[in-house]
């Protein structure tokens, strides 16, 4: 009988346990994930699959469990540069005080390798994609593109002139031309980013969004961050943030609004309403005293929420690990019930989801035939690891960015037994010191 020959493909990670996280099957199976043309190409028994393809590439995960990469939803990446600089301040006087004059020197060099050492971070601790607001943003495309990660990003627009592109007008110019400049990357893509309903005039957000249906592309704003803001927004247009958004008819499901943290229940209706996506920043809401956003309560609506650290001088790291161990724990503290947020709703808040809401669907967050091959492999052989009664508890309240051994982006292996295989960590942090010295 002939035997039918082994079909190529790209890459093949093999004895793993894969956390497939797709809705019906949130079963660990012990097996492989073959992979072909930046795409998963089947998920099946280890020795099965190494009979049946044959792999350019085989990366080991025995003892290590394959899951999909994770998304920060929510981030600054080049404040890695200010990680330090201004802590234990409240968001307006650490923003006004301290970031925006320091920001007031910052050049596209800069924002470039504050990008690169961001991304060796977010790669060496699960972060496979992400979203990313600030100035610059062509330097933080380009530092995306360097490193092999998916991205969205977009620059940073408000009212007052920008040190990147000065006067309002040039910068909505800026946003369209990243727009046709990246349009065919299969791995960054470009979002419209009006900064804050406190930094932006009503012209202004209209435009924004009116440019990012035009374009079919997401649209990324700070909304409701704390009290302080929603008393602002009150003062100015008699409503509060979100309802103001809802009158200027900028509400939908391409809007990913970051923080919602004072939101009331008629703000969580509009959102769930409207289908705006909501990336919850648990670290640095702490940090600034924002608060607690009421992430419970919009699930319960119905509403996405990813999960995002925001920038490095607010957290002050990119390590979305940590991140979901605290988002499920404040929430617990906060309803004074600790089956709030249970380790599954925070995983898939880290990963599905955060995908979802950058517009990246198609099966991303997922490990399945077909969906796009972002997968980590996480190294439980280590004794806060041991024993595993289930794979996702320790993901989420015990695993460690260390642990993390290989990653993969697009079918691409980015880091394989913690090398980083597109970034050359060592000099990156060498010209980060120099930039640092200018800083202040
Ligand atoms: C140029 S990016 C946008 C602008 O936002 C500042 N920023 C960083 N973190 C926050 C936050 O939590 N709320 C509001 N604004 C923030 C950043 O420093 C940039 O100036
Ligand atoms: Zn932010």
């Amino acid at each position: 009988m002939k035997h039918a020959q082994p079909i190529p493909c790209d890459l093949l990670i093999v004895n793993g346990k894969v956390l497939t996280l797709d809705s019906q099957d949130r079963r660990i199976r012990q097996g492989a994930v073959a992979v072909s043309d930046g795409v998963i190409l089947d998920v099946g028994d280890t020795a099965d699959l190494l009979a049946r393809t044959r792999p350019h590439k085989v990366l080991d995960a025995e003892g290590c469990v394959v899951l999909p990469g994770l998304v920060n939803a929510h981030t600054h990446a080049a404040m890695t540069l200010f990680r330090g600089l201004a802590d234990d301040l409240p968001l307006m006087d650490w923003l006004q005080h301290h970031i925006f004059p320091a920001e007031k020197k910052l050049t596209e060099d800069w924002v470039y390798w504050g990008t690169l050492l961001a991304c060796a971070e977010m790669i060496l601790s699960g972060t496979t994609c992400f979203c990313d607001m600030y100035l610059f943003e062509h330097k933080v495309a380009q530092a995306a593109d360097e490193a092999g990660m998916r991205a969205l990003v977009g620059e940073v627009l408000y009212d007052f002139p920008s040190p990147h592109y000065g006067p309002l007008e040039n910068g909505l110019r800026f946003t369209q031309d990243l727009i046709a400049e990246w349009k065919d990357h299969p791995l960054v893509r470009i979002a419209v980013e009006p900064h804050a309903p406190y930094t932006c005039s009503p012209d202004l957000i209209r435009a924004c969004f009116h440019m990012a249906e035009s374009h079919g592309v997401p649209m990324v704003i700070h909304l409701s961050e704390n009290q302080a803001e929603v008393e602002e927004i009150l003062r100015r247009y008699g409503k509060r943030p979100v309802a103001h958004l809802a009158e200027l008819g900028v509400l939908s499901d391409r809007v990913i609004a970051d923080h919602c943290v004072a939101v009331d229940e008629d703000d969580m209706d509009l959102l769930a309403r409207h289908g705006v996506h909501v990336v919850h920043n648990p670290e640095s809401n702490l940090k600034l005293t924002s608060g607690i956003a009421p992430v419970p309560a919009l699930l319960e609506r119905g509403v996405n929420v990813a999960l995002g650290t925001d920038g490095c001088a607010s957290n002050n790291n990119l390590d979305l690990l940590a991140e979901m161990d605290v988002c499920a724990k404040i929430h617990k503290a906060a309803a004074q019930d600790p089956t709030v947020l249970d380790a599954r709703t925070v995983l898939n808040m880290a990963t599905a989801c955060g995908a979802r809401a950058l517009g990246f669907g198609d099966g991303l967050g997922r490990i399945q035939a077909g969906a796009p091959a972002d997968l980590i492999v996480v190294d439980f052989r280590k004794p806060h690891l041991t024993p595993v009664y289930d794979p996702v508890s320790h993901l989420v309240y015990a695993a460690q960015a260390s642990d993390v051994r290989h990653s993969v982006i697009a079918g691409r292996v980015v880091m394989e037994d913690r090398q980083l295989l597109t970034l050359d960590v060592e000099r990156i942090c060498a010209h980060v010191r120099t930039i640092a010295e200018k800083v202040r």
